[in-house]
């Protein structure tokens, strides 16, 4: 099937979504706007729902899942749902030993550096992850027109948290491991590459309308050793949605010298921080994809008057783009105002109203 082809399942109201028509590149009534970690995050209702139930174990309750994902979409009318989960649910899925702990992030007990280790990682069943498939049987109902995002952690981030243990500011037990044992490294990007693809499947088979592929940590890698180490494995994984007609949306931070690599991977959207103008990534990554991002998300803590010039600084550096959607530059911060972000989607609509 072609990209411009409606997916079978898909209802006619959501492919001509703004958001989905701007992930193809065709004219849209107003420029698109979502937030990464728009679920979650600081908004009270959230807050109220998680209270006792630990991070991992509200991503296995269905019902628990709709009702987050739903919450940002009612309160600042974004253009697109994604599904409330985390990179490393997968992971859990197929039996890694690894918590969630607030405010640190994924830890790992049990870090993945030799073949034994590797040898642990099985393939991920639709039976794994169960809940995925209800939660978004269950939201495509609720959402109707609008399009729902679900995603995956890339297989560098991935590897990250799995080789290092944890969060970490300089990868360097990953790199050691890229650099010492490439074969080892290989397989085992190969092997994530497959979970990865089939957590995937589940998501698209399950409703979701696009694919977002979270490589948040490879800004870490000079654009050589991307290439060789890195991109045959995200691009397996967009060769292996390639054939379902979702669009495809690749982001990760710091990815300034990426942006052009990251596309060929295999991305029909690329995903830009703050730190390049969107003509200058547009620049980059070539033409034949549209672009998203990018406003620091640390301007929100700003006056209401800088939130919007920083915002049509953003919008006119994306006017002349082939497609555009509006989302910050990195994830939502934890403490942003829910309001400021409410005003944000209302103001980059009225501004870009076609
Ligand atoms: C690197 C990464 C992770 N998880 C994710 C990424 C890629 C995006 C990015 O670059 O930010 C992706 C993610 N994590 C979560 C979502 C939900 C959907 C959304 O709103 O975007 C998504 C898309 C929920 C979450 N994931 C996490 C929370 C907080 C958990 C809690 O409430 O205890 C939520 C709502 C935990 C988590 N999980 C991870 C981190 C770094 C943290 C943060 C720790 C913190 O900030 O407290 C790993």
């Amino acid at each position: 099937m072609s990209a411009n082809e409606r997916p079978s399942g898909q209802q006619p109201k959501t492919y001509d979504s703004a958001f989905l028509k701007a992930c193809r590149r065709e004219p849209v009534p107003h420029t698109p706007v979502w937030f990464m970690r728009q679920a979650g995050r600081s908004l009270p209702e959230y807050l109220k729902v998680r209270e006792g139930i630990p991070m991992l174990e509200s991503c296995m309750r269905p019902e628990l899942v709709t009702e987050i994902t739903l919450q940002p979409v009612r309160r600042h009318k974004v253009d697109a749902a994604i599904y409330f989960s985390d990179i490393v649910v997968p992971l859990k899925a197929i039996g890694v030993d690894l918590d969630i702990k607030p405010g640190v992030g994924p830890v790992v007990a049990d870090p993945i550096r030799t073949r034994a280790d590797l040898d642990r990682l099985r393939d991920l069943t639709p039976e794994d992850v169960w809940y995925v498939t209800e939660a978004m049987g269950m939201l495509t109902q609720e959402l109707g027109s609008t399009p729902l995002i679900g995603f995956a952690g890339a297989p560098f981030t991935l590897a990250s948290y799995l080789v290092e243990g944890g969060p970490s500011r300089n990868h360097e037990h990953t790199k050691a491991l890229m650099y010492g044992d490439p074969q080892l490294w290989a397989d085992l990007l190969d092997r994530l590459a497959e979970i990865t693809s089939a957590f995937l499947k589940v998501q698209i088979e399950a409703g979701a309308s696009a694919v977002q592929l979270f490589d948040s940590w490879v800004g870490a890698l000079a654009p050589a050793d991307y290439r060789r180490s890195v991109m045959p494995a995200s691009a397996k994984v967009f060769d292996a949605v390639a054939s379902y007609g979702v669009p495809r949306i690749h982001f990760g931070v710091g990815t300034g010298e990426l942006l052009g690599l990251m596309g060929e991977a295999g991305a029909d959207v690329v995903g830009v921080d703050w730190r390049v103008p969107m003509d200058e990534a547009a620049r980059r990554v070539g033409p034949g994809k549209a672009l998203q991002g990018n406003l620091d998300p640390a301007v929100l803590f700003s006056t209401r008057e800088a939130v919007e010039t920083k915002t049509r600084e953003v919008l006119d550096a994306a006017s002349d783009l082939e497609g555009h959607i509006f989302n910050l530059g990195h994830g939502v911060l934890p403490t942003t105002d829910p309001d400021a972000l409410t005003r944000l989607v209302e103001f980059v609509h009225e501004r870009t109203v076609r």
